[in-house]
Parts: structure tokens; C-alpha cells; sequence
């Protein structure tokens, strides 16, 4: 049995390809893990997911940076998202929003299914097509939600794997505080380079 490494950018597990000099492919088979490049966003995700996730996998880990909402967390943190939500999933209805949960049409929130012990804090995410970027939005997240950080994949994985009945795991590497948008203030290199190098000791201790 192995286990599925999935990232939406080559970019985001760029060390971890050097470390174990993959070849830079989108989908690539070795003995003990494959990784599979997904695309940035869900639908890519899913698709990318859907085509590749099959039960000869016994894990999921899917791997990224992402935006975090809580100033008391310092850039390049890594986090274990344990619990993920597709925020934007449901209809407006004037100044209220209904979740696809409240519409009746299944649910909005998935969670990592895992009984590895994950040496980092545990958070709550969410999941969105578009990155929040102004005050209005950002604070209807966390008036709605509370979470601590913010991807464009994780709901997905977590959606795929609970389909699949694999288990899953997400690390994120938090890169950025989710603000209006400024790029300048963005961490990507350290968020990355502490995503891969977690990454590289997970998956060694692994096998
Ligand atoms: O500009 C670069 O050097 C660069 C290198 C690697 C990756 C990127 C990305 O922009 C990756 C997009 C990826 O990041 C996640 N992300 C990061 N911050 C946020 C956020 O504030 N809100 C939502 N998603 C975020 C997301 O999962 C994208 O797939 C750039």
C-alpha cells in the first residue's frame, strides 16, 4: 500500500522533488509514495483526484501553503488542517448566506481522516474559489467559520478521500496573512521550505 503526496504546484513541494530527485512530472510513481500535481484550485483538485485516487493508497497527504487569519501565528508556521470547509458552496439570500448543508443538498465541511499523531497545531480551514481580499469578506469568514487558515484545494482533497475511503491528512505552510491583497508581504519561500522539509522527515520516517 502507498501512499498519494498531492500538491496544487510543483512550486510547493520543490524541495521535496530535489530531495528525492523526482523527475518534474505532474504525476509521478515511486516505490513507497507517488505525487500528483493537481492544479490550483478545487475543481482542478477533484478532477486531478478523480482520476488518480485509487485503493491501492492507504494515505493522502495532501501539501500546500496558504493564508491565515489569526495575526498571533507567525508567518511559515505549519499547521495540521484537521477540519475543512467549502465556504462559498450554498446561495445568498440578501445579506445572509445559506450553505449547501442549510439548502438541503448534502454537506460543507470534511474532516482529515487519520490516526497519525500530527506534531503540529490542529486548526480549522476553509476552502475558496477566489482568495478573500477585502475587510467585508474577511471578516464574514471568520463571523461564519472562525478558521485559522485558507486554501484553494483542501475541502476538495478531504471531499475525494472521504469518497475514496482513504485516509487523509493536509499540511499547510502558512504564507501569508489573509488581507487585502499584497503580495510583498507574502512568506512563500519559508513556508515552503518548512512544508518540505516536514515533508521530507514524514514521509523518511514513513518507510
Ligand atoms: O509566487 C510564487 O512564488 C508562488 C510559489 C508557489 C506557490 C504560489 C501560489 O500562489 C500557490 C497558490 C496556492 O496557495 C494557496 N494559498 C496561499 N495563500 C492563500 C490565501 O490567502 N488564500 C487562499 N489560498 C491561498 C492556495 O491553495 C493556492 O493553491 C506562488
Amino acid at each position: 500500500m502507498k501512499t498519494l503526496v498531492v500538491a496544487a504546484t510543483k512550486a510547493e513541494l520543490a524541495f521535496f522533488y530535489q530531495h528525492y530527485s523526482l523527475p518534474e512530472k505532474d504525476f509521478v510513481e515511486s516505490k513507497h509514495f507517488d505525487v500528483l500535481i493537481t492544479g490550483v484550485g478545487m475543481v482542478a483538485t477533484a478532477f486531478a483526484l478523480g482520476q488518480n485516487l485509487t485503493s491501492k493508497y492507504q494515505l493522502v497527504i495532501n501539501l500546500g501553503i496558504a493564508g491565515c487569519f489569526d495575526r498571533n501565528i507567525e508567518l511559515g508556521t505549519l499547521v495540521n488542517i484537521k477540519e475543512d470547509i467549502f465556504a462559498e458552496l450554498g446561495a445568498e439570500n440578501g445579506d445572509e448566506f445559506l450553505s449547501i448543508t442549510e439548502l438541503g443538498f448534502g454537506e460543507n465541511h470534511f474532516q482529515h481522516r487519520t490516526k497519525i499523531t500530527i506534531d503540529l497545531p490542529a486548526v480549522r480551514a476553509i476552502t475558496v474559489n477566489a482568495v478573500s481580499g477585502s475587510e467585508k469578506s474577511i471578516q464574514n469568514q471568520l463571523k461564519r467559520f472562525n478558521p485559522v487558515a485558507e486554501s484553494m484545494e483542501g475541502a476538495a482533497v478531504f471531499y475525494a478521500c472521504q469518497q475514496a475511503n482513504i485516509d487523509c491528512i493536509q499540511v499547510r505552510g502558512l504564507s501569508n496573512y489573509v488581507e487585502p491583497r499584497n503580495k510583498d508581504n507574502w512568506k512563500i519561500g519559508l513556508a515552503i521550505k518548512n512544508l518540505n522539509d516536514w515533508a521530507i522527515t514524514f514521509i523518511g520516517e514513513m518507510n
